[in-house]
């Protein structure tokens, strides 16, 4: 099943998905030990769109994003990911604790064979974007939960510049980025991620357990099934930018969603 893309999303001339997944199946081990992760997976992403992935534990969303990422190769299927640069970004921000912020910024920057005298300004320049620009010679451990995120944002981004530094055609994934955080940082982060995300023009895949984050941040809150992990049901997000997550309007759609997957985890009996 290929999803429609939402009309307006992808601009003429530009290729129609950034992500397209076809009949995309995993299994880890074989034979009769094999344990099916996803079931014939498809979905498209459009250039520019915000899509949330949600699902009961263990159905395969981490799966889908390493599979997207190139970390891992699908059973079955196949992963288009047309000519983007995809970056991806975890729930702990991994970041290296001997080097200050801006030595993890350009280390990145390094991998991407950005010269070293262009470095520096580069990462300056990713930390005014996270506005952590006052703090590029603190190490991780002297920031907070938060600051850590937008470091490994930052550098996420970093994993991403093109000659010229142009984002767009960057595919971002995020694999629950914001789970360890209290709700008034997320908030904060919300607001920060949905800015970054228009001003650079990224295609975001976003994971989360967090059904109100799905419906504050996506175009389209994707469903999967528990194990393994189907696209069930899409649910397209149709109020404006930027929401609140304590808003009515989000409460709402987001009591629909979490009926939906209360129905899909009984089903399963998880
Ligand atoms: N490398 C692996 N080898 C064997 N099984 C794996 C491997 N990676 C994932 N699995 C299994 O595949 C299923 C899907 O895992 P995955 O981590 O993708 O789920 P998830 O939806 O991201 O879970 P959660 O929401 O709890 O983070 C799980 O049953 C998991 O145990």
């Amino acid at each position: 099943m290929t999803q429609a893309l939402p009309t307006g999303t992808a601009a003429p001339g530009r290729i129609a998905a950034a992500v397209r997944l076809a009949g995309v199946s995993k299994a880890f081990g074989s034979g009769g030990g094999a344990l099916l992760a996803l079931d014939q997976v498809s979905l498209d992403v459009a250039p520019g769109e915000f899509v949330c992935l949600l699902g009961a534990s263990g159905c395969g969303k981490s799966t889908l994003l390493n599979l997207v990422a190139d970390l891992d190769a699908p059973s079955a299927g196949t992963i288009d990911v047309g000519g983007s640069r995809v970056a991806l970004m975890f729930q702990e921000p991994a970041l290296f604790p001997w080097l200050n912020v801006t030595a993890n910024i350009e280390l990145a920057l390094k991998t991407r064979g950005v010269p070293r005298s262009e470095r520096r300004a580069r990462a300056a320049e990713l930390l005014e974007s996270v506005h952590l620009g006052g703090f590029a010679k603190k190490r991780p451990h002297q920031l907070s939960g938060g600051m850590r995120q937008r470091v490994a944002l930052a550098r996420a981004l970093a994993l991403t510049v093109a000659e010229g530094g142009d984002e767009r055609g960057t595919v971002l994934l995020m694999d629950e980025p914001f789970g360890a955080l209290d709700a008034m940082t997320r908030d904060l982060l919300h607001d920060e991620i949905e800015r970054i995300w228009r001003e650079r023009g990224l295609t975001v895949l976003f994971v989360t357990h967090n059904v109100r984050e799905a419906v504050r941040l996506g175009d389209r809150v994707v469903l999967l099934s528990s194990r393994p992990g189907r696209v069930v049901e899409e649910f397209p997000v149709p109020m404006e930018r930027p929401r609140r997550i304590d808003s009515t309007e989000v409460a709402r759609l987001a009591a629909t969603i979490t009926d939906r997957l209360r129905e899909e985890v009984g089903r399963h009996g998880a």
